[in-house]
């Protein structure tokens, strides 16, 4: 059985359904776009991380990781805190 667009939205309205299904479209490109920054970003970091295990040194560095908290806190506040060391152990692993 397929839900109508009413059920899949929630919304009780055709309006109400019209606005929410143009706009889940727009959340799920956003949603794609930051997949691809994320993937970009974890890239950019494994280039850091390799060049400094290479030259003998460890693969994490914890005042740049406070650095990055503290930026995503600024903005986005104590859930930016959670995101950010989300991003951190996608990028490095875990520690
Ligand atoms: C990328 C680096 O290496 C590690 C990964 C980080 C990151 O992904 O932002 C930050 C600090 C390091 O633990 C770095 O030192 O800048």
């Amino acid at each position: 059985m397929t839900a109508t667009a009413a059920e899949k939205t929630g919304a009780h309205t055709p309006e109400a359904v019209d606005v929410i299904t143009g706009a889940r479209e727009r959340i799920d490109a956003l949603d794609d776009r930051i997949i691809g920054l994320i993937q970009e970003r974890m890239a950019v970091s494994a280039v850091i991380q390799e060049a400094r295990i290479t030259s003998g040194g460890r693969r994490v560095n914890l005042s740049r990781e406070m650095e990055i908290l503290g930026h995503y806190r600024e903005a986005l506040g104590k859930p930016g805190t959670t995101l950010a060391m989300t991003l951190l152990e996608l990028c490095r692993g875990r520690i």
